[in-house]
């Protein structure tokens, strides 16, 4: 598909001032200006035609956005809480020959029915190479045809639908919103639904970046680790220095790209291993001895579990919490989910 030329960037200047972004003042965002590096992101992200949905959080100025456009996407829904960058983002809707739609609100609330119906009314553009199935019927007709009689987001073809997740996401809410998606994806909810086939790839501070793809042993090995690999192939696809953001923050980020795994460790909910994951990183210097005997103490009912766990698994016990495998804990949250017990947030 040739895309419809998208109007000119604003110089980065005007950027900087339409959204009183300023080198001198620090912002608790970091916006990327430079289209070089949002066009890489996007290549990173594999964005193409071919993708049934993409799924942009936090846009801000529209600069990813843009790329997103520039790669060929048919269907792109963006979720920004900030209303200061509706005006941008309407004029890149305008530009985006009815690719682009908006929604205005809070990732972290909003209900995901609104996304894929936003979705839903977006049409595929007439001539696109990828607009008709095999029997020669267009797509988006197809899809407008099943929204009307169903409200319900469909995959186009008999094929499952290929939803891309992006994001640059701002260091409050990454956490809580990769522990909701994954909770959302292991039990196959929102855009994670049915047969959908969602990819993330997602931005975040290196540190964070480094403690969701982290391996046994790995000293930003954490609760954020253990709940990614369960259900996910995770990987660091691209690294960035701070200084291509705006402000430049004291960090650099690096984009993650989750894969949900054809078998998770983890099958049905997360919360579980959440809870696992949780009590034995909150110590994590001690060894996975001293925490389970105290988990014992704490909680006798748990002490067969507890036994039944080490003894199947033949799992060594003096480890330290960071050193443990995903399978070992995921084996523990298992069984707990078995037997219906809750442990302590302690
Ligand atoms: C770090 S900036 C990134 C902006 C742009 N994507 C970029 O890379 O330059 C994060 C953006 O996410 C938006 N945002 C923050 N929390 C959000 C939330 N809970 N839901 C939707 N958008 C949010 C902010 O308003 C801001 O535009």
């Amino acid at each position: 598909m040739i895309p419809k030329k998208l109007p000119p960037l604003p110089p980065i200047r005007d950027l900087i001032r339409v959204y009183g972004l300023s080198a001198n003042q620090r912002f608790s965002q970091n916006f990327i200006l430079d289209k070089n590096v949002t066009d890489t992101i996007a290549q990173h992200a594999k964005i193409s035609a071919k993708d049934d949905l993409v799924v942009e959080v936090g846009p801000g100025p529209g600069l990813l956005t843009r790329s997103i456009l520039d790669a060929g996407a048919r269907r792109v829904v963006v979720v920004e809480k900030d209303p200061r960058f509706l005006p941008a983002l309407q004029q890149l809707s305008e530009a985006s020959d009815q690719r682009m739609s908006i929604i205005m609100g809070d990732m972290l609330t909003i209900d995901h029915a609104a996304i894929l119906e936003a979705a839903q009314t977006l049409p595929s553009p007439p001539g696109s190479i990828s607009s008709a199935n095999d029997n020669g019927q267009d797509r988006g007709a197809a899809l407008d045809q099943e929204s009307s009689a169903n409200n319900v987001w469909k995959p186009m073809d008999s094929q499952r639908s290929t939803i891309r997740l992006l994001g640059n996401l701002p260091f409050g809410v990454a956490s809580p919103l990769v522990i909701q998606w994954l909770k959302m994806m292991a039990l196959r909810k929102g855009i994670f639904q049915a047969d959908n086939n969602v990819s993330m790839s997602l931005m975040f501070q290196k540190e964070v970046a480094e403690g969701i793809t982290a391996r046994p042993n790995h000293s930003q090995r954490s609760r954020l680790s253990i709940m990614s690999q369960s259900i996910c192939d995770v990987k660091i696809a691209y690294r960035l220095s701070s200084g291509v953001f705006v402000p430049k923050p004291k960090v650099d980020a690096a984009v993650v790209h989750f894969v949900k795994k054809a078998e998770p460790l983890m099958p049905g909910s997360l919360d579980k291993l959440e809870d696992v994951a949780r009590y034995y990183f909150n110590k994590r210097r001690k060894t996975m001895g001293n925490n389970t005997n105290r988990l014992a103490r704490l909680m006798p009912e748990v002490k067969p579990i507890l036994d039944e766990w080490i003894a199947e698994g033949g799992w060594d016990m003096n480890m330290r919490t960071q050193e443990v495998s995903t399978e070992q804990l995921c084996a523990l949250a298992r069984k707990l989910d078995h037997a219906q017990i809750k442990i302590p947030l302690t």
